[in-house]
C-alpha cells in the first residue's frame, strides 16, 4: 500500500515538513502566525473534515476530543439547515448522548449497516496510514463502524503522528473479556517475548481508582506498552492477538483509513490512501 500526502487547500505548510515534504521549508507567513493550541488544531482538523459531510448522509461518529470538535459543527450546520437529513452512528455512549444534544439524529448498525462517512480521531498515525485507537476505551465500537464506512477520514494534530505503531511510548489498547483476563493478559504478554520490549497492564478506572476499566461492551482493557513500537508485519500480529480467546479486539487499525487530516502549527495537511 503507498501513501500520498496532499496538502489541504487552506493554509500553508504542512506539519512535519521532513516527513511529508522533504522539500518544502515552512512558510514565512506561517511562521508569523501565532501559535495555536492543541485543542485549537484538533479543532481545525475536524471542521475541514466535517466540509465532506453532505445531506442524506448515514455518518460515523467518532469518540475522544478531537471528534467532539466535529459533532459540535455538525450539530450547528444542521441548526442552520446547511446540512439535512443526516443520519449518525455513534461509536460510544458518550459520543451518543454528545451527538443527542447537539442535535444529531442517532441510529445503528442494524437500521444502517453500510456507512457514508466517518470521522474520528487516533492517538498514533504512521506514515502508511495505520492507526492505534482506543486510548479511549471504545475501539471495539469504532472499530465495526469505521470497518463499514466507505470511507473514513481520521482528524488528528501533529503529536499523533509516529513512525511506527506503538512508537509514542503510550498504550495499544486491547479490549479483553473480563472473565480470566490475567490469563488473558498473560498470553498477550507472551506474543512479544524474545521480540518487542512489552509491557502489558490492566487499564484503572482512574489515577486514584484500583477498579478495572470498563468498556461500554463490559469488557475490560489491557494496554500494551512497547519501548520502541512493533516492528514486526501488523495484519500478522493482528491474527495473533485475535487468535488469544478472551480477546475482544484490539486497537491497532491497518489499512482502514481513507485519509488522514492532520493539523499542526504551520498549517493543514492531508495524508491520501492512494487506490491500488
Ligand atoms: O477510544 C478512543 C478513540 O479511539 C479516540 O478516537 C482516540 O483515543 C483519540 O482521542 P483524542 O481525539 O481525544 O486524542
Amino acid at each position: 500500500m503507498r501513501v500520498c500526502y496532499t496538502q489541504a487547500k487552506d493554509v500553508g505548510a504542512p506539519p512535519f515538513p521532513h516527513l511529508l515534504f522533504p522539500e518544502k521549508p515552512p512558510s514565512s507567513a506561517a511562521a508569523a502566525a501565532p501559535t495555536m493550541s492543541q485543542e485549537e488544531l484538533k479543532k481545525k482538523a475536524a471542521h475541514q473534515a466535517v466540509e465532506l459531510v453532505e445531506s442524506g448522509m448515514v455518518l460515523g461518529l467518532g469518540t475522544g476530543s478531537t471528534a467532539a470538535h466535529a459533532l459540535d459543527r455538525i450539530g450547528e450546520l444542521l441548526r442552520q439547515g446547511k446540512l439535512r437529513d443526516i443520519v449518525g452512528i455513534p461509536t460510544s455512549k458518550k459520543t451518543e448522548a454528545h451527538a443527542a444534544a447537539v442535535g444529531i439524529p442517532l441510529s445503528d448498525l442494524g437500521a444502517h449497516p453500510v456507512v457514508d462517512l466517518s470521522i474520528d480521531g487516533a492517538d498514533e498515525v504512521d506514515p502508511e496510514l495505520n492507526l492505534v485507537k482506543g486510548r479511549g476505551g471504545s475501539l471495539l465500537r469504532e472499530k465495526m463502524i469505521e470497518g463499514a464506512s466507505r470511507r473514513f477520514v481520521v482528524i488528528v494534530d501533529e503529536t499523533k503522528l509516529v513512525e511506527r505503531i506503538g512508537g509514542s511510548g503510550l498504550a495499544v489498547p486491547v479490549e479483553v473479556v473480563p472473565f480470566g483476563w490475567q490469563l488473558t493478559m498473560g498470553r498477550l504478554k507472551g506474543l512479544f517475548e524474545g521480540y518487542e520490549a512489552c509491557e502489558a497492564r490492566l487499564r484503572r478506572a482512574a489515577a486514584a481508582d484500583d477498579r478495572p476499566f470498563v468498556t461500554d461492551n463490559g469488557n475490560y482493557v489491557v494496554d500494551l506498552y512497547f519501548e520502541d513500537g512493533i516492528r514486526r508485519d501488523l495484519h500478522l500480529l493482528s491474527d495473533q492477538i485475535l487468535r488469544i480467546t478472551g480477546v475482544a479486539e484490539h486497537g491497532v487499525f491497518i489499512g482502514m483509513a481513507s485519509s488522514v487530516i492532520v493539523a499542526g502549527r504551520d498549517g493543514v495537511s492531508v495524508m491520501e490512501r492512494r487506490p491500488k
